[in-house]
């Protein structure tokens, strides 16, 4: 639809006079931020100035603690009071470059009068007539502009169902206060301004997408009912942006009672955990907290095992071979076994056995001496009434042990070596006793005057010394023998149950590793698992609501673990079936197991089919490669075809790249990525290529902290989730992508591109290219 210059006149002058009103609303902001900040600044000068310190009297005491209260209120007060006032500046200054970026013109049923509604990142008032001059995009009424396109159209509010006529929508481009684009749409959110925003170039953060946020993904947005959301969609169709959009719409909708501190998501690896900050920032939203599966894992089994990362496991899932090693096709048959649902319904009824019988203790000891026997230990266990809880079994016998080590330690306390400690105490040790003493005694009358009172107390320091470790591992229940618990669970396995193939190798592979003090892992989150249910489940109640991104990639035994972790929040679990990269990716052919978690009637699924990351000639590329692939949509943007390269030797295949790079660097593409298939191939091509460019080359490994800009190298699963305007695979020969359990990786490399792809092969390129018609991607074989 044009528009007439009447409309750019009075668009623009509106533009003029909301920026106006933001400008002067802004000036008294800073002023009333600067007052706050030396408010802050001189309380924390002379805290102690406004403080009379007195200790030398009760009241003088009390005096003292309540100033020293008062001023603490008054500090934290003020510094409240500045965070809020700077938040609102920088939500304004945005508000300043960027007013809106959309405008809706709706009648309500009922009524004569239009409103023209105009959307921006949040809401701005006019201060004299008390008027919208700006809705935030997540106000109720917004959702009419990403729902419905001009004709009727329904809102909801939270007092009902809203009903009316939009007579008019209209997109704005505005930048640093001046309309660059504006037009009206129609139903979907001008396909033209989404094309503009797909076509630009990407760098190592993620957009914001609220001026284009498509009618399905307004849905997930917006959704506030399930306790189970999932969001099950294509590669590049917005799973991951609309869920961060979610995350503000809940911290807006439920502004009173929600923080973005209540808020956590797990991504796939910390890189991503960076390509992500900053959007809620750009929102004007704090950050919700990121973390990882593998990060939580540690946390809890860190102290006691060697834990194994998924991405070690993957490199050696990736570099090995079935034909060659036997050991490797064990562990391969163990991976799929230890994370299939049936030996999660293993575990379970493991657990349930113990309730009766089986339960392994380790001696409680200090030193050689035994205090308490193993079989003590057992024998108490069980003659607690059956009925109770194991969790609950051990509590009671926690308070039953450290019962017993008082005893003990009364008892030790006239040996002989304990004796000799006391001689050897230093001058420290001696005043640290003393001191206890003094606390334990709550300050009164504490003297070694007395010699016999003096040994008995020093008597006591020392054993309680050496106890101290005893008493801390019976407060973390390390008198269960969970490594023998886990280790037993694979004995009772080949008792009763079906057993996967290779199960002899592979109880010995984990019986191995725990001897070694490891946890492959395979086992980590079935031991977590095992040990909670043992042990008593940890619980975090602050958490309101989890984002699993790549949900997929997930084991039922570990949502198992985030359900029973966070047992008040919502879920949102986001995930692509097709970009299952692991070795357990079996345990999943459908969503079963994460719709099955919360059961249906909490659950929705919410399906995305449209790709939006990648041109179309990349994604009709690409979704030949996967199962179902059809039903994947291209959005409506062109570039050139994908490139096949192939080359005969390794020499070549570097040239070649390093020329492909430099070229894609001159064209203006900011990002480009060499997608190697494992670390150590990646490390391989970071070598060989960074002599070959001129611009400085990136390696980018598991523990790389962030994104880095311009050209880098990347092994295929660290890839996930993110994107690059341009990607070349590094080797796609069949020799490397060539396994079917191979494909769903080299689609998810592939996927990564947003304009450009190139997949440079060292000989015959993967079946998975082959597959594709042929006219789906340009063929070169022809020498550098
Ligand atoms: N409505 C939209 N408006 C503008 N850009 C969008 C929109 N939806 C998606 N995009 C863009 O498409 C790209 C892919 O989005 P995102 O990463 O959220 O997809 P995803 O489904 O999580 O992908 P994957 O599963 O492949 O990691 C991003 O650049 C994102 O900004």
């Amino acid at each position: 639809m044009s528009l007439s210059e009447q409309d750019w006149t009075q668009e623009e002058q509106r533009v003029h006079k909301v920026t106006e009103k933001i400008g002067v609303h802004m000036e008294r902001l800073e002023a009333e931020v600067g007052l706050v900040r030396s408010d802050v600044v001189s309380i924390r000068k002379h805290f102690w100035d406004e403080v009379t310190v007195d200790f030398s009297t009760t009241d003088g005491a009390v005096e003292t603690i309540a100033s020293l209260k008062q001023q603490a209120e008054m500090l934290s007060e003020r510094e409240r009071s500045h965070r809020h006032s700077s938040a609102a500046l920088m939500k304004l200054k945005r508000l300043y470059r960027t007013p809106y970026f959309g405008r809706i013109d709706f009648v309500e049923r009922g009524e004569r009068r239009e409103e023209a509604i105009y959307l921006g990142i949040a809401s701005f008032l006019d201060e004299d007539t008390g008027d919208y001059l700006v809705y935030d995009w997540r106000a109720p009424i917004s959702s009419l502009y990403y729902d419905y396109g001009p004709g009727e159209a329904v809102y909801e509010t939270p007092n009902g169902t809203v009903t009316g006529d939009m007579l008019l929508k209209r997109q704005y481009v505005i930048r640093d206060g001046h309309i660059h684009y504006m037009f009206d749409t129609g139903l979907t959110i001008g396909d033209e301004l989404l094309k503009q925003v797909l076509s630009r170039s990407s760098d190592a953060q993620m957009k914001t997408i609220v001026a284009t946020i498509q009618k399905e993904q307004n849905r997930i947005i917006r959704n506030d009912y399930s306790r189970m959301l999932i969001v099950q969609g294509a590669a590049g169709s917005g799973k991951t942006s609309a869920a961060l959009q979610r995350v503000a719409f809940l911290l807006y909708k439920h502004r009173e009672t929600l923080q973005a501190d209540q808020m956590l998501l797990f991504s796939p690896n910390p890189l991503f955990n960076s390509y992500v900050a900053t959007v809620l920032p750009e929102l004007g939203e704090d950050n919700m907290q990121q973390t990882t599966f593998q990060a939580y894992l540690e946390h809890r089994l860190g102290d006691s095992f060697e834990v194994e990362d998924s991405f070690a496991q993957l490199e050696y899932v990736l570099t090995g071979s079935e034909s060659e090693d036997a050991d490797y096709t064990a562990r391969m048959s163990g991976i799929a076994y230890k994370s299939s649902v049936q030996f999660l319904h293993t575990v379970q009824s493991y657990k349930q056995r113990l309730e009766r019988a089986g339960m392994l203790f380790k001696p409680i000891v200090m030193g050689e001496k035994e205090i308490v026997s193993e079989a003590r230990l057992h024998e108490r266990f069980y003659a607690y009434d059956a009925a109770i809880r194991l969790p609950n079994r051990l509590e009671l016998m926690r308070g039953w042990l450290k019962d017993l080590l008082d005893d003990f330690a009364e008892l030790e306390k006239h040996e002989g070596w304990v004796e000799d400690e006391i001689e050897l105490l230093s001058s420290e040790d001696y005043h640290r006793a003393y001191r206890q003493l003094r606390r334990m005694q709550g300050g009164r009358g504490a003297t070694f005057d007395d010699f016999d009172k003096e040994r008995d107390l020093l008597a006591g320091f020392v054993v309680r010394e050496r106890l101290r470790p005893v008493r801390a591992d019976i407060e973390r229940l390390a008198f269960v023998d969970m490594a023998g618990l886990y280790r037993q669970l694979f004995s009772d396995i080949s008792a009763d149950s079906p057993q996967p193939l290779h199960w002899p190798a592979i109880c010995e592979q984990t019986h191995c590793a725990l001897a070694a003090g490891k946890l492959l892992y395979e086992d980590a989150t079935p031991f977590l698992y095992l040990m909670e249910a043992v042990q008593g489940f940890h619980t975090n109640n602050a958490v309101r609501h989890v984002i699993v991104d790549e949900a997929q990639d997930y084991t039922p035994f570990q949502m198992e673990v985030l359900k029973r972790l966070f047992p008040r929040c919502r879920m949102t679990a986001l995930g692509d079936l097709n970009q299952a990269i692991y070795a357990h990716a079996s345990a999943y052919s459908d969503i079963d197991p994460i719709a099955d978690l919360y059961g249906p009637e909490q659950t929705e699924v919410i399906r995305l089919h449209r790709s939006y990351r990648s041109t179309r000639e990349i994604v009709e590329f690409t979704r030949g490669i996967v199962p179902g692939g059809d039903a994947i949509e291209p959005f409506t943007r062109s570039g050139a075809k994908p490139r096949v390269v192939r080359v005969s030797d390794r020499g070549s295949l570097h040239s070649r790249i390093a020329a492909e790079t430099e070229r894609l660097l001159r064209e203006g593409y900011a990002s480009v990525a060499i997608i190697a298939k494992t670390a150590s191939e990646s490390t391989l091509a970071y070598e060989a290529l960074k002599p070959l460019m001129s611009a400085p080359l990136r390696l980018m490994n598991p523990s790389s902290p962030e994104l880095a800009q311009g050209p880098l190298v990347i092994p295929s699963y660290l890839a996930k989730g993110v994107e690059f305007d341009a990607v070349l695979i590094y080797d796609g020969s069949g020799g490397q992508y060539g396994r079917e359990s191979e494909r769903k990786l080299f689609y998810t490399a592939c996927t990564r591109a947003m304009h450009e792809l190139c997949i440079f092969t060292l000989g015959e390129p993967s079946p998975f290219v082959l597959a594709q018609p042929s006219d789906s991607y340009d063929f070169d074989s022809s020498p550098a």
